[in-house]
């Protein structure tokens, strides 16, 4: 079950992770555009060193944007747009831009970077940053930098990129605990949709599933299973004689032990009150019958007991193949048949009757 659950949490993450590649291709076309649009207006304005520069950027955005669609790795993706785009930012800052305008460009980065990292990575990646606007600002007698700002301006750049970068880490801290708690809420209904409360096993309908899906197993690729359909005997009797609450302890323990003898492949689910059904893959009738004796004979010696009362509780259980049937619907009414003549023939037995497993007729074994 939360194997399903991983593959849907999986697949859950696969889709976040297409739409955020999909925005940044929306991005990278944006930031192309854009880059060949100012550095065409800078060009004009008779600033050919800064209208240069812009289209030379164009170009590692355009490489990226074709990488990723040649090789579809979303981590180079992310990498090379980052990578891009803070040195491209390092420029404006260090060269001004038009009109030393260029510093606003760096409010873009906080969002973008706490969403396409984690918090912690964006957090370290915004530090280095403003490590980076400190150097700038402090030495402007640097190679390439050739901006030179006011105090003033120098103060509310960095108070409103530290006000902007502290509400971005909040927000996205929020959205993450909400995307975590929702996964948390849909693993838990998940469970409860697919599991019995009682017993904690599977129920009717993921056991239903389950049948279906090993039925076209079978027609595809000629995988056998065998199922086991089980009831508890007598047990109108251990209600009335003992309580409600002892019939469900009765049941809880049941499915303890039945948890004990299937396989890891194996699905048991509660089928109905008192009934439970096994699904057995890869299994002929001849092992389903060996499993069912087992099941039964370490029902028939455990001692069942509420508020120190020992609770009689043996079972009985039909066993069918479905080599022996021609749909899931056909191996239930088969396998029913099979619990019926357990029953019949006196319970705390398994149907079909063999004496020994290696005297199971040769039809029998087929599985
Ligand atoms: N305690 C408890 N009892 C349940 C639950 N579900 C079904 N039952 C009881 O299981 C009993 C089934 O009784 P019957 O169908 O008459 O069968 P039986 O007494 O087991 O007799 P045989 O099947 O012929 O051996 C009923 O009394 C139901 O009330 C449950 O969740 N908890």
């Amino acid at each position: 079950m939360d194997h399903d659950f991983l593959a849907d949490h999986a697949s859950s993450g696969e889709q976040e992770e297409r739409q955020i590649s999909r925005l940044l291709n929306g991005l990278s076309i944006m930031a192309a555009l854009f880059l060949a649009g100012i550095g065409t207006k800078a060009w004009y304005a008779d600033h050919p060193v800064h209208a240069w520069v812009l289209w030379l950027f164009v170009v590692p955005v355009v490489f990226n944007m074709v990488w990723y669609a040649w090789k579809r790795d979303r981590v180079v993706q992310k990498a090379g747009l980052l990578i891009t785009v803070g040195l491209l930012f390092t420029y404006l800052l260090a060269s001004g831009g038009e009109g030393n305008t260029g510093p606003l460009w760096f409010y873009v980065f906080p969002p973008l970077l706490f969403y396409l990292t984690s918090l912690k990575g964006g957090t370290a990646i915004l530090l280095f940053c403003y490590l980076l606007a400190i150097i700038v600002f402090q030495f402007p007698w640097l190679p390439f930098v050739t901006a030179e700002y006011s105090t003033d301006f120098k103060i509310r750049f960095f108070a409103t990129l530290t006000f902007e970068s502290i509400f971005c880490f909040v927000l996205e801290a929020g959205r993450l605990r909400a995307r975590n708690r929702l996964l948390a809420l849909a693993k838990t209904h998940e469970r409860a949709a697919r599991t019995d409360e009682l017993t904690g096993l599977a129920n009717r309908r993921e056991m239903q599933n389950r049948l279906d899906t090993e039925f076209s197993r079978f027609k595809r690729a000629g995988h056998h299973f065998s199922v086991v359909l089980i009831d508890l005997d007598l047990f109108k009797r251990i209600n009335d004689d003992f309580g409600h609450d002892a019939g469900d302890l009765v049941l809880r323990q049941f499915a303890d032990l039945t948890r004990t003898v299937v396989r890891q492949s194996d699905l048991a689910a509660r089928w109905g009150g008192e009934e439970f059904l096994l699904l057995l893959p890869d299994t002929t009738l001849l092992q389903a019958l060996a499993l069912a004796e087992r099941l039964r004979a370490e029902v028939a010696s455990t001692a069942f007991r509420h508020q120190k009362q020992k609770l009689p509780v043996t079972i009985s259980a039909g066993v069918c193949s479905i080599s022996k049937a021609d749909s899931v619907n056909d191996l239930l009414k088969q396998v029913d048949i099979q619990l019926y003549n357990a029953k019949g023939r006196g319970r705390n037995r398994i149907a079909p009757r063999v004496r020994s497993q290696e005297v199971i007729s040769p039809s029998d074994t087929s599985a």
